[in-house]
Formats: structure tokens, sequence, C-alpha cells
């Protein structure tokens, strides 16, 4: 059987081809290459288009016998998505809606989500369960809801099995070349700092947290796609429809990350503190619970693993980062 990867060719998404090909699972990737790159795909066939045009999307699931699609194609800057929500509708919701049109219409009923943490907005517990309650505070976030609800909807009435991942925070690398180019998150907005010698910043360190500032789940990317392999597997089985968290169970501060990037690179990472940003919660951490009991996964890589392998993704793009005077 063939999975369809929608936004394969992005950062997620080819740690995702890899990990399903590197197992032996057939995959074609459709991408409209509007943030991906072919080159990140190696050998998988790729469909170059928009999810909105559904001819491209029934060619890529007739043409490669599509039986199984893991959705990751979706536009997720949380700010952008403030400033222009209806584009967020547009890419995320009505892309999905137009996906999950051609799968009814093909008879293809295994469905992988890429779903958020941002679905819970800023929660209220220490651990985050999938029973909270979803309460998004970004247009992006309320994408992703309607995106779970339109795989529950599509699984009561057209009978497609759907596995929602809700990501919490992912960073690394699986090799440097697939590293993450952008530096909209945390790591790579330090790298991106010291590379021009400047200080890291540190939105707030007024929060209630041990260290005052906040707390994130952080999961490397390579453990991600590998819990994607783990849903479709389980979606070659008869088991119910779920959403599961991905992370690790274990909080870090931006205090901490800032200090395993100064291990990691030898620079001086001393921070500015800054003003709050808004939106930011203290603290989300993912109760990673269920997708242990449901799929036997569990993430294999610590935050020193992330941070290493992001650094060496980074100094591949910017070699100059070997003349920064190291402190130690
Ligand atoms: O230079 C920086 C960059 C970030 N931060 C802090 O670092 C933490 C993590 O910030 P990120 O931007 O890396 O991640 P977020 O938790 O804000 O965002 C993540 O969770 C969001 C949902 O809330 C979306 O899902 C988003 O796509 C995902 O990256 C936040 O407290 C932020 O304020 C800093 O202090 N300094």
């Amino acid at each position: 059987m063939t999975w369809l990867v929608t936004g394969g060719a992005g950062y997620i998404g080819a740690h995702v081809v890899r990990a399903l090909t590197q197992a032996g699972v057939g995959v074609v990737v459709l991408d409209d290459l509007s943030t991906g790159d072919a080159s990140r795909i190696g050998d998988a066939p790729l469909v170059h288009a928009s999810l909105l045009d559904r001819e491209q999307v029934d060619r890529a699931i007739t043409e490669h016998d599509v039986s199984g699609v893991v959705h990751i194609a979706a536009k997720k800057q949380v700010g952008e998505s403030v400033a222009d929500p209806f584009y967020y509708y547009r890419q995320n919701v009505l892309g999905q809606l137009v996906l999950m049109e051609a799968m009814r219409d093909h008879g293809v009923k295994r469905f992988v989500f890429s779903s958020s943490a941002a679905t819970y907005g800023a929660p209220e517990t220490a651990l985050v369960e999938e029973k909270s309650h979803l309460v998004p505070e970004s247009p992006y976030g309320e994408t992703k809801v309607v995106g779970e609800w339109l795989a529950k909807d599509a699984g009561a009435a057209y009978g497609v099995r759907s596995v929602c991942l809700r990501y919490f925070n992912v960073a690394g690398a699986a090799t440097p070349e697939l590293g993450d180019p952008e530096a909209f998150n945390l790591i790579p907005m330090v790298f991106e700092r010291l590379t021009k010698g400047e200080r890291p910043r540190i939105f707030g360190d007024d929060y209630p947290t041990p260290d005052g500032t906040c707390i994130r789940d952080y999961i490397h990317v390579a453990d991600i796609a590998s819990a994607h392999l783990a849903a479709a597997r389980y979606l070659g089985g008869e088991g119910e429809s779920l959403s599961l968290n991905i992370g690790r169970g274990q909080g870090s501060s931006v205090r901490e990350v800032i200090d395993v990037i100064g291990e990691v690179t030898g620079l001086d990472v001393t921070p500015d503190v800054v003003a709050r940003r808004p939106g930011d919660p203290p603290r989300t951490v993912a109760s990673a619970d269920a997708i242990r009991h449901y799929l036997g996964w569990e993430a294999q890589h610590d935050l020193r693993e992330m941070v290493g392998s992001a650094w060496a993704g980074w100094t591949l793009r910017h070699p100059e980062v070997a003349d920064l005077p190291r402190v130690r």
C-alpha cells in the first residue's frame, strides 16, 4: 500500500517521508513547495501541487494507488494566523476539506493528521491529557481543532479512521540536511541571534514557573516521524480513531534550553530578558501516556540531542558560525 504524505517536502514532512520509506512503506508526496524543498524527499515521487487543486489531489491518489494519507501540509505561524485568519482557514481547513472529499470519493479510509498542542490553548494542568478541553487561542490553533472535527465527522459518516497527532514543541534534525531552515521557534531563533553576534532573548522571566521562564515539552523531529509510522501501522488494524499527544512528558524552561545551547555550541549565551510575548502560556507539557498505551510509542531523544542536531543543521547552512568566539 502507498501513503500520500501532504507537505512531505517540509521540515517535519521530510522526516516522516524518511521514516516511512526506511520502514519499507510506499510513499507519494504532495507539496506546493511554498516552504518545502524537493531535495528533501530523496527518491519519493512528488506531485507538485496545492491541496486546493482537486484534480491534482485526485491524480496523486489514483496514479499511486493510495490507501492512506498522512496530512501534514499546513500553515503554522501563530502570529501570521492572527494577522490573516482567512488565509489560515483557506490553506488549512479548506485544503483539508478538498483532500478529505477526494479521500471519500476514492475510498481512502486511513488518515493521520498533524494536529498541535495549540488546540489546548493555555492548559490548566501540569501534564495535558487528550481529554482536556480544546480552547485554542489563535486562528492557527482553531484550524487544527476544526481539522480534528473534520477527521472525526469523516469517521462517523464515511468510515474514515484517523489518528490526530498533537505535536508539542518540535526541534532537531535526523540529518543536518533535514534541519529546519526557518527561525520561527526558540532554538533556531537563538541560533540566529548568536550568528549575528547578538544575545539570545528571553520573552519574560516573571512567569509562575521555577525559574520564571516558560516551560515547553520539546520533542525531536525524528521522534515525531516515528510516531507517524506507528500511527500508520495502527490504522492497518481495526483500532478506533484517536487523538494523541506527541510529547516526552518532560518540560524544559527557556533558560534551560538556552543553557543547553551554550553547552552544545560553546558560545556565550548570556541572555537579555525582554517583555513577555503576548499569548505565551506559562507551561505546556504533554501527558505521553495515551500514545504509549495505544501505539506503543515513546520518545527516544533528549533535549541535548535536539539542540546538537539542530546546531549541526544550522552550521551546514551558516558556515560562518565557525568564526564566532568560543567561551568554552
Ligand atoms: O527568542 C525567543 C523565542 C522564544 N522564546 C520563548 O520560548 C518558548 C517557546 O517558543 P516557540 O516559539 O519555540 O514555541 P511556542 O510554544 O510558542 O509555539 C509552539 O506552540 C504553539 C502553540 O501554542 C504552536 O503550535 C507553534 O507552532 C509551536 O511552535 C516561548 O515561551 C517563547 O516565549 C523566547 O523566550 N525567546
